[in-house]
């Protein structure tokens, strides 16, 4: 998607051919900085420092981490060595496992001294593969926005979402802002209500930043203010993105998901969530007691980083000091709140049987 007219994607090949470049979300919206990631265990930091974020970025930069790992020590031990170091940079997106699976899966079996060329080769893939799957999301969630333009013809269709399901969350397009871009595109008239999403504020800072520079209209709400908009016929559909999917359907994705379905559901107003297939692990069979869910430091919520009136980035606390916080990056919607999972083979039902027949070739991975 486009920054200031030109079309970058959140990562790539560096010239060289073996560096990795990336945007540097950190420092979003305020700076657009691009990292070089020279090792694996930059790309280990670079996904639990958040530099990277979204659960198919974080897939997209393992498999990259063990392709850094395999021009360094592509032995069984080295390989080994890398997937370990990787795995555990966050917990909560699938994505970074399966993309770890993948790569495993194809360099195990070869001689090390193929290892390397080979990692690049499937990492790229990797790459390609989320874009198209995008692009499949992109026509899907279409229809689902065309059908409520057609029935309030010359107005706007309003959206929400949370948090930052956009193509800074994956290579490109993104998941959830997917179908938003191709609506767009295709000059329908579409406006995103933006949630905040507290306490790191993605949606504030990536979401409507990179909104922004794609030209779609967006208005940043305070993460509390669904509801009320819910209630008062100003919010058409709800489209979110997701970390990981359960085999019944439970659908994890930023803190604050649920409460949003919740209005949703209490309103009447579509709830859908957009994936990539990597996205569901059919290994899970009860979302909420088994997705593991992130804990994060609680600095995220006491600090607030911001620009001054004159320009200077500074970091402010907003609790008293020595009252605790807690921080859980994440929590689960049920199924039974999900009006359709918007997938790149089409819009099913959030259930068991609806995610088998889409993705037989996943169930047989899961069960190896
Ligand atoms: C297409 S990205 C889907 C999710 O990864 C996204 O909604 C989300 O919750 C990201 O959380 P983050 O903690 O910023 O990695």
């Amino acid at each position: 998607m486009k920054v200031d007219g030109k079309h970058f994607r959140s990562i790539w090949r560096e010239r060289d051919g073996w560096s990795v470049g990336a945007i540097d979300q950190r420092r979003l919206p305020h700076e657009f900085v691009i990292a070089r990631l020279t090792s694996c265990e930059d790309a280990a930091v670079a996904i639990r420092d958040m530099l990277v974020r979204g659960a198919p970025l974080i897939g997209a930069t393992a498999a990259y981490g063990m392709a850094l790992a395999m021009r360094e020590d592509a032995s069984d031990a080295g390989l080994t060595r890398a997937y370990d170091t990787l795995v555990v940079a966050r917990p909560t997106a699938i994505n970074l496992k399966w993309a770890l699976d993948e790569m495993r899966r194809t360099l195990a079996p070869i001689d090390p001294v193929e290892r390397a060329e080979a990692a690049y080769a499937r990492a790229d893939e990797i790459v390609e593969q989320d874009v198209e799957i995008n692009r499949g999301i992109a026509a899907n969630g279409l229809k689902l926005i065309e059908a409520i333009g057609s029935k309030k013809p010359g107005e706007v269709v309003n959206v929400l979402t949370h948090c930052n399901a956009g193509w800074l969350a994956t290579v490109d397009w993104g998941t959830a802002t997917a179908p938003i871009y191709l609506a767009h595109e295709r000059g329908i008239k579409v406006h995103v209500w933006v949630d905040e999403t507290r306490p790191r504020n993605q949606g504030a800072s990536l979401t409507a930043w990179e909104l922004g520079h794609h030209g779609v209209p967006h208005t940043v709400i305070p993460d509390n203010t669904g509801g009320h908009l819910m209630q008062h016929g100003m919010v058409d559909l709800a489209i979110v993105g997701t970390d990981r999917v359960a085999a019944n359907g439970d659908v994890c994705n930023k803190i604050g998901t649920y409460l949003k379905a919740l209005a949703a559901h209490d309103n009447n107003v579509p709830f859908y969530v957009a994936l990539p297939s990597p996205t569901i692990d059919f290994a899970v069979h009860d979302g909420i007691r088994d997705i593991p869910i992130e804990q994060r430091s609680g600095v995220e919520v006491t600090d607030m980083t911001g620009r001054t009136a004159d320009g200077r980035l500074e970091t402010v606390r907003v609790v008293p000091e020595g009252s605790p916080v807690a921080n859980y990056a994440f929590d689960v919607t049920p199924a039974r709140l999900v009006s359709g999972l918007i997938t790149e083979r089409g819009v099913l039902k959030p259930d068991r049987a609806s995610l088998a027949a889409a993705f037989p070739e996943r169930i047989a991975a899961a069960a190896e």
